[in-house]
């Protein structure tokens, strides 16, 4: 999918939603578990209940490789079931030695086909620019992460007083463009987004930590918006665990339908 189709399901949803299917067989509705599959059924539920509200998907891996060789069919299966005109990110926040990386790029674009796949900038640019040579697929590189822990290296201060995060949004402008990367910027770093929004003006971001982190919605919109609204904001827990019982399908759906009737009124104030 590329930018444009991106900003037009936006604008025809009028929602920036992406819905994170964090799906831990920990916490699914017991009623699942006697399934054959029971996060595929699980997924598969909170999919078709919130398909009218999101512009994305973001299975995040952890959730389906801690399952063994059968979580990553269960992955395949439920990329499979996504909507084409919806988004899809897997969340993998992968990077490594220049050859590594092609494989991990082929394994996310080419066997499973998602849109985009999550990268850590860490090792540089041989790391990252494997995954920008597939046609119409994104990178979405870690800039200002929503943890605690961003704090120990990304908001650290080189001698002039630029943190480091800035220097991964600057130095990636070398490797890749607005239509094919995005970055993770936290929604719990308030006005920071918009220090990351000065640099970046064109790109989209992926936000997480709405909802179960806390992040403001109003605050993502006011500080991170652009003029093709620039961004993705993710809930995951906050939708999918909104029940734990036999009407979880139906708690997400009016959870994510909560969040998709404040971002139209955001699309409204700052489009
Ligand atoms: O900075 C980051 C990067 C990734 N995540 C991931 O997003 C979701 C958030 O889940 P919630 O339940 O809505 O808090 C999860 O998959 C994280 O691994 C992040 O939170 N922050």
């Amino acid at each position: 999918m590329n930018k444009a189709e991106l900003f037009s399901q936006i604008q025809k949803k009028s929602s920036f939603l992406c819905v994170g299917l964090d799906a831990d067989i920990q916490k699914i509705p017991a009623h699942l578990k006697s399934e054959k599959d029971p996060i595929f059924t699980f997924c598969k539920e909170i999919i078709e209940q919130t398909a009218d509200f999101a512009v994305a998907y973001k299975p995040n891996i952890a959730f389906f490789e801690a399952l063994g060789p059968q979580g990553w069919e269960t992955l395949q299966k439920v990329n499979e079931l996504i909507p084409k005109d919806i988004f899809t990110i897997a969340d993998a926040k992968r990077g490594d030695i220049g050859n590594t990386s092609k494989l991990y790029a082929k394994a996310f674009f080419e066997k499973m086909d998602f849109d985009s796949v999550t990268v850590a900038p860490y090792m540089g640019v041989d790391s990252v620019t494997p995954f920008l040579e597939f046609e119409n697929k994104w990178v979405i590189l870690l800039a200002l992460t929503s943890n605690a822990g961003s704090m120990d290296f990304q908001l650290i201060k080189d001698e002039t007083g630029k943190p480091m995060y800035q220097s991964v949004l600057e130095k990636s402008q070398q490797w890749g463009n607005s239509d094919n990367m995005m970055y993770v910027v936290g929604a719990t770093r308030g006005e920071l987004i918009g220090e990351v929004r000065k640099v970046v003006p064109d790109h989209f971001f992926l936000v997480p930590g709405v909802g179960a982190q806390g992040g403001s919605l109003a605050d993502v919109a006011k500080y991170g918006m652009n003029s093709s609204c620039g961004l993705l904001v993710n809930s995951s827990r906050g939708i999918i665990y909104a029940s734990q019982d036999e009407n979880f399908g139906k708690s997400a759906r009016s959870e994510a339908q909560k969040l998709q009737e404040e971002m139209s009124s955001l699309l409204d104030t700052y489009l």
